[in-house]
């Protein structure tokens, strides 16, 4: 991504943020007119794999990423999901996995840093290499802190795999500083190692390796069995990668306006992410084969 991309997406308001990821993508339908395909894509299987990403999906957008909490009807959707015994549950943050794992009970398989790091039957996996660049975040981090201290609002979230330089409550002509300084930081620290992507008011510094949320979702489907249904509901960037994981046979819902997106589908916010949860479980379970 070039500077003038990473510039418009931290500057750019929420809402209007370019998502589109490829050609292909079209703006998804609302939930309403997809409901038949979900309902097709339930009854044509045994099984059900509901992947969730946790912030704009299951939790508002506040202004302070530490006080981010689901929503109390999706904190209950997602515990009745996660118990039924035809249901998977996962949730798939770009937050650190020890960081979203507190904030949202219930589900048995949790990724965090965008897939980096997934724990499953116990235990934690962690993407080798980013696990062998960890030290380089963590130097970026600390220089961060000192060359952003000025920026009224700069906030360095040091997630070990990768880092969030949030931009949220910083004063607008105040971006293209914030940005030029993490750049020559990351640039300082990681080389070909480290890159910097965007996502809502924050610039992420992980490791330039090609792996994604869409990643850690093919790894967890592919231990279920083949007729089980993918389902994936985010609202970022980085969850594009995973929409693609799952669609066309399975079901991508983006938490959005009418942007484009690889997901068929869209709903407007997390409390339609609670009435969507509820339904699944209540109806949507029901219509799995035996
Ligand atoms: O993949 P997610 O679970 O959605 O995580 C993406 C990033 O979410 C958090 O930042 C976002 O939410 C904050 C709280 O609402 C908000 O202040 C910020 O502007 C958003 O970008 C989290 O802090 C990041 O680490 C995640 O990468």
């Amino acid at each position: 991504m070039d500077d003038d991309g990473i510039t418009h997406r931290v500057e750019a308001d929420d809402r209007t943020r370019p998502r589109s990821m490829t050609t292909d993508d079209t703006v998804p339908d609302p939930l309403e007119e997809q409901l038949p395909a979900v309902r097709t894509a339930l009854s044509n299987a045994s099984r059900l794999l509901a992947c969730l990403d946790f912030d704009g999906t299951l939790a508002p957008i506040v202004e302070e990423p530490d006080e981010a909490a689901p929503t109390p009807a999706n904190e209950a959707a997602v515990e009745a999901l996660a118990a039924e015994s035809a249901v998977t549950t996962a949730i798939i943050s770009g937050r650190a996995l020890t960081d979203v794992r507190e904030r949202i009970d219930g589900p048995s398989i949790y990724a965090g840093n965008h897939g980096l790091e997934l724990e499953r039957r116990g235990s934690v996996a962690v993407h080798p290499v980013a696990r062998k660049r960890a030290t380089r975040i963590e130097r970026a981090c600390e220089t961060l802190e000192t060359a952003l201290e000025p920026i009224p609002n700069a906030r360095i979230e040091d997630k070990r795999l990768t880092a969030t330089v949030h931009v949220r409550s910083v004063p607008e002509a105040a971006h293209p500083v914030v940005e030029r300084r993490t750049r020559e930081v990351v640039d300082r620290f990681g080389g070909d190692a480290l890159e910097i992507s965007g996502g809502k008011q924050i610039l992420e510094i992980e490791p330039s390796i090609p792996w994604g949320k869409g990643n850690a979702v093919e790894l967890i489907d592919a231990e279920l069995p083949e007729d089980t249904v993918a389902l994936y509901i985010g609202d970022d960037t980085t969850d594009e990668s995973a929409f693609r994981a799952v669609e066309p046979d399975g079901v991508g819902i983006l938490v959005g306006d009418d942007e484009p997106s690889a997901a068929s589908t869209r709903v407007a916010s997390p409390a339609d992410v609670a009435s969507f949860l509820e339904w699944l479980e209540t109806t949507g379970v029901e219509l799995l084969a035996e």
